[in-house]
């Protein structure tokens, strides 16, 4: 950081952001060390079992420890890429001041996807706008873009509202120096009240009765329709052959912010609603694609230097967040190749101990403090400031767009609402305009995988890009969490699919990426894999256990030097796993409910995952983006509340691991009758504690098959099926075993 001299005394400037690297590396990296020996000394004793194997039998049992303790290794060594160098970092908006005015602010797009207004409300969407609307920010350097991939005349009409009722929000949120600026937010908790905020939430209240009024009748009535210009807007949709697939561009410029002020007289943000062309024959690419869409129109209109994308229920919960992004962009020391910042994802409304472990404080929180020490977080999707010229080309080869009015550079100097802007802005959002260019190969949000977030930070990052993470003590973004286990295994079963369309792609962060960074590659490589834990999870939860049955030892004994490593491997990856946890603000609870949740993905989305992938790939099904359900019945949020596993929707994920879960239950007992009946006790005691283990995790199951009578307890078919499983898996393999 530079001084400052004024007069003859040398006065050091106040930081703008510091970084401190944490405590726990040198420890982290001498575990490091000791742990791999421990890896090493174990998979010398697999291939020496091996090798010594006589039957075919026993050959694929040793074989089959052998692949899980190989895949778990390989986990565990990529996962030291986030342990080698993390850091925390801590910005000082108040000193900006001291750098630059807020005259010189870059300009902010913000762009909000949605998809479908029944599962993800329109008012939510709203809400969300509202909230980043409201920015601390120079009003006439902010526009938010709003992407309709649901093509929706209801979330249209939410945003006309939206538009009305932003003219009385924004100035009472200045007035009042609110810091809750999502209206429903600040409605619900014990806001200070006034006769001014009462107006304004008997405001707020009318419109989402009209919007939720609109939603519920699936459409929008006359009498809401205020102008010709909104009735216009609407006879697109009445045109007939307007369908969610097949339509054409909608764009809409609801504010102005050279032309609308509030009723305090400032100008009002721009508000531009978009809902992309589509038609059944051309690809549009999920949400990178309604992102692309959205960088191309933005870059017509306003080409703002910052760009914000948020997903519909990512809003704000800091009006000073962009003020911290520009101590980081605004510091000459930053450099040059500084693609994005990332904000964690945080949720709001999780219970108590998290059950379904929607938190990922893993992947949101501890391995994007590890990235950071390195070349910076991954990209998560939302909550994420970009550098526009990031998505064109690498730092030092820039690429030029085909038509020049995108450049990253360009000046804009009509208003966004003049018919050339409005022909142009069109124009790039057909969905044709994407043929024979880069997007989405070389610019722009990547595509060819699910999970877009993850492959185009990944792609930035190989191409010399760096990132930045940024976690202030006040969360600057809340969203929602799935809280039935069906939605949050179908959301994980879409990322799985993803990450193993990277893992295998030309660009295979295993090859191409620890080719183009090193260690950051690893880390890379650690998500791509990630469905491939379910191989690990289901040996561990099926074969010692069909083992035990049939009264079989597979482990060595408790007096054997090697169940001494199998033991510090075990207890010393879950210490260090439980007390990065801990460390980083999370209870013993919500740790023990995380290792539950890895056990249950393992044994279910991500094995279904996996086959959906293949399948996919040997060109039998096609798998879409599925996007993930933002409404909820008060029954399941109840449930949800009350910390009870909601298995109410019977999905065929729930099979195998009730299962394992059955499976576990007798095997155990199997070998408690062997134990007190006078056999090996020795030999089988480490299988008796691996199901032990496994039986303590299944509690929510067992409860969910037996003791519960609700809604959400386990559909009776998957029982059956999964009984029905776990019997023929003993019968072959007590045939096999003898
Ligand atoms: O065709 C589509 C599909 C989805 N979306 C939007 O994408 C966002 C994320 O969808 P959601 O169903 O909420 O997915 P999640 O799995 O919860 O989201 C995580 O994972 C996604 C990748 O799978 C990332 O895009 C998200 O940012 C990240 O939060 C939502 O705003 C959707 O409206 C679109 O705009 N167009
Ligand atoms: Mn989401």
């Amino acid at each position: 950081m530079g001084g400052r001299s004024t007069g003859s005394f040398a006065v050091q400037t106040p930081p703008l952001h510091t970084t401190e690297l944490l405590r726990r590396t040198a420890f982290n990296r001498v575990f490091a060390a000791v742990y791999t020996s421990a890896i090493f000394s174990l998979l010398y004793h697999h291939i020496r079992t091996l090798v010594h194997c006589k039957t075919i039998v026993s050959f694929s049992l040793s074989f089959s420890l052998l692949l899980s303790d190989v895949i778990l290794a390989f986990m565990w060594a990529t996962a030291q890429s986030f342990r080698m160098r993390p850091v925390h970092r801590k910005e000082y908006p108040e000193n900006l001041e001291n750098f630059i005015k807020p005259s010189d602010f870059p300009a902010l797009d913000v762009f909000v996807c949605t998809a479908d207004p029944y599962k993800e409300p329109p008012m939510d969407v709203v809400n969300t706008s509202l909230s980043v609307m409201a920015y601390d920010y120079p009003t006439e350097k902010l526009s938010v873009y709003v992407s309709d991939d649901g093509g929706s005349a209801l979330t249209l009409f939410a945003f006309m509202e939206a538009a009305k009722f932003a003219r009385h929000w924004l100035p009472f949120c200045r007035k009042k120096n609110v810091m809750e600026r999502n209206p429903d937010a600040y409605f619900s908790t014990n806001y200070a009240s006034c006769p001014e905020s009462e107006k304004i939430k008997m405001m707020y209240e009318s419109m989402k009765v009209r919007v939720e009024h609109a939603v519920d009748k699936g459409k929008v009535s006359e009498e809401y329709i205020a102008t010709d210009q909104e009735r216009e807007a609407f006879n697109k949709w009445a045109a007939g052959n307007f369908t969610r697939q097949d339509h054409p561009t909608v764009i809409q410029v609801l504010l102005e912010n050279s032309k609308n002020r509030d009723i305090s007289g400032q100008f009002m943000p721009n508000l531009i609603y978009v809902s992309r062309e589509k038609s059944k024959t051309s690809p549009h690419h999920f949400k990178a694609g309604a992102l692309n869409v959205l960088l191309r129109i933005s870059a017509t209109m306003t080409n703002a230097p910052l760009v914000l994308t948020l997903d519909c229920d990512m809003n704000s919960n800091d009006p000073q967040t962009p003020l911290r992004v520009l101590c980081y962009v605004t510091d000459p020391a930053t450099g040059s190749d500084l693609a994005f910042l990332q904000f964690p994802q945080r949720f709001r409304g999780l219970n108590k101990t998290d059950i379904y472990a929607s938190e990922f404080k893993r992947l949101f929180l501890i391995n994007s403090l590890g990235f950071d020490g390195i070349k910076g977080p991954n990209y998560v999707g939302t909550g994420t400031f970009f550098s526009r010229r990031s998505f064109f080309g690498s730092p030092t080869n820039p690429l030029s767009p085909e038509i020049p009015q995108l450049h990253p550079n360009r000046v804009v100097h009509e208003p966004i609402n003049s018919p050339s802007i409005l022909s142009l802005a069109h124009h790039v959002a057909g969905c044709d305009y994407e043929h024979q260019t880069n997007w989405g190969s070389e610019m722009g949000f990547r595509y060819g995988s699910l999970v877009e977030d993850y492959n185009t930070g990944f792609r930035l990052h190989c191409e010399g890009w760096r990132s930045i993470f940024c976690n202030p003590d006040r969360p600057a973004f809340y969203g929602d969490a799935p809280v039935t286990l069906v939605d949050m295994l179908n959301q994980n079963k879409r990322w799985a699919i993803g990450l193993l369309e990277v893992a295998f792609s030309r660009c295979s962060p295993l090859i191409f990426g620890i080719k183009s960074m090193g260690v950051m590659g690893l880390g890379y490589a650690h998500y791509a894999f990630w469905p491939i834990w379910s191989i690990p999870t289901m040996v561990y939860a099926f074969l010692p256990q069909l083992a035990l049955l049939s009264g079989l030892s597979i482990f060595p004994k408790v007096s054997e030097p090697w169940f001494l490593i199998y033991s510090f491997l075990f207890l010393g990856a879950y210490g260090q796993d439980l007390s990065d946890f801990i460390l980083e603000g999370g209870t013993f609870r919500k740790w023990w409910n995380d290792q539950r949740m890895w056990m249950i993905r393992g044994s279910s989305c991500f094995i279904f995952g996996f086959l959906e992938y293949l399948l996919q790939s040997l060109g039998i099904s096609a798998f879409g983006f599925n996007v993930t359900s933002k409404v909820v019945d008060d029954e399941q949020s109840k449930r949800y509340d009350q910390e009870i596993f909601d298995f109410g929707v019977p999905s065929p994920m729930f099979v195998p691991l009730t299962a394992a879960a059955i499976l576990n239950l007798f095997s155990f007992f199997r070998g408690f009758l062997q134990m007190i009946g006078g056999g090996d006790k020795e030999g089988i005691f480490l299988q008796m504690l691996i199901s032990g283990f496994i039986m303590v995790n299944c509690w929510p199951i067992y409860e969910a098959i037996v003791l519960r009578s609700d809604k959400g307890k386990m559909p009776a078919k998957v029982t059956v099926i999964a009984t029905f499983l776990a019997w023929t898996l003993y019968a072959a393999t007590s045939l096999i075993f003898q």
